[in-house]
């Protein structure tokens, strides 16, 4: 608007049309390089079914995650209501090493392998006996329908031992993620309660590719969603769903989680299992499925009794561009991966 009074004031007819001339393509070059630039973030795909139920606008989501990017480096060590926030080479992370290696603590890592799964078993068991609680004593708990799937067994280290549950279930996501919670409470109730002093739950479609030692040690222990950790609140795929028993409300919830892999002290264990599992036994009787499943329940407990250590998204990542950037991977998820 000022470009004519300033033109007309400086010049004749003529050359105010030239100097306005070149401004107009100046202006006009910078709204095509600015138009180019958003049309290619918003062909940025999430990476994950998850995000389509959202029906986010793609180029806003684009937009948060640079917000996002740029808070990046930030690795804080302490959540909002005071629990650490775990970066395995952290100070805080070496320290609570040290306290631990004082202890004698027996920890149990559980995954269940039902159909298809089985080929990620061995993957996984090697990549724990290198990386997982390394010189610990570990108890691997697999709960499968098919316990041939594990011959011949995995040689395991020292003070590391393997415990198969058969289990009669059907393969399937979303069948099994009915299942699990209640699956694993009797697994607590029956063995591992008196076998072990934390368990930790992991998707077995996972590598551990670097160290995951007595820093995720913890009462309450979840992990960072790598794709919305830094995300805003509203990015977040809580359940919107009033009549759900995962429902959380939009004033409520601090992170989100992942599942695929949190854990604890054995009866805190007991604990989440169990509520979650009246959760989706609720849902189901009233026929609704909550849009992220097991994940949402998880969630939802986690909101009413916060973790008392959160594991940063070293400790779950994949491959997308939506993922956290973060100073070490330590557990990969395959089956998460982009495609
Ligand atoms: C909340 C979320 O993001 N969920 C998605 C993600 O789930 P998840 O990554 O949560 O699911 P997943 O398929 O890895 O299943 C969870 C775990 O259950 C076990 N398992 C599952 C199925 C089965 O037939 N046998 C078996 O043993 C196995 O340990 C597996 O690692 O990926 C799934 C496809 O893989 C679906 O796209 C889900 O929407
Ligand atoms: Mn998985």
């Amino acid at each position: 608007m000022a470009l004519f009074p300033f033109c007309k004031a400086s010049s004749g007819p003529i050359r105010v049309s030239r100097i306005q001339l070149v401004l107009c393509c100046f202006l006009l070059s910078l709204i095509i390089y600015y138009l180019h630039g958003s049309r290619a973030a918003a062909r940025v795909h999430p990476a994950h079914p998850i995000f389509h139920p959202l029906e986010m606008d793609r180029g806003r989501k684009v937009t948060d995650m640079e917000v996002h990017k740029g808070a990046e480096s930030q690795t804080p060590a302490e959540t909002p209501w005071g629990a650490p926030l775990v970066w395995g080479d952290s100070r805080h992370s070496a320290s609570c090493r040290a306290k631990f290696a004082q202890r004698e603590m027996r920890i149990g890592l559980l995954a269940f392998v039902v159909g298809t799964y089985a080929q990620f078993i061995r993957r996984f068991l090697y990549s724990a006996e290198t990386y997982f609680l390394p010189g610990q004593v570990v108890t691997y708990y697999i709960l499968t329908d098919n316990p041939r799937s594990l011959d011949p067994p995995v040689k395991l280290g020292p003070e590391r031992e393997m415990k198969v549950v058969p289990i009669a279930e059907l393969p399937g996501w979303e069948r099994l993620a009915h299942r699990r919670m209640t699956l694993l409470g009797d697994a607590i109730r029956k063995s591992i309660d008196s076998e072990t002093d934390y368990i930790f739950c992991a998707d077995v479609d996972q590598e551990f590719v670097a160290p995951v030692r007595a820093e995720i040690l913890g009462d309450l222990v979840a992990t960072l969603h790598p794709e919305l950790y830094g995300m805003p609140r509203n990015a977040f795929p809580y359940e919107d769903d009033e009549g759900s028993s995962a429902y959380v409300e939009e004033d409520e919830g601090d992170f989100y989680y992942t599942s695929e892999f949190y854990g604890g002290a054995v009866s805190e264990m007991y604990k989440l299992a169990l509520a979650c599992s009246l959760l989706i036994l609720q849902d189901h009787a009233d026929g609704i499925t909550a849009r992220g499943l097991e994940e949402s329940y998880l969630n939802r407990y986690l909101i009413d009794h916060r973790p008392t250590c959160v594991l940063s998204p070293e400790y779950s990542w994949w491959d997308s561009d939506l993922s956290a950037q973060v100073p070490v991977h330590r557990l990969l998820s395959l089956g998460r991966q982009c495609q």
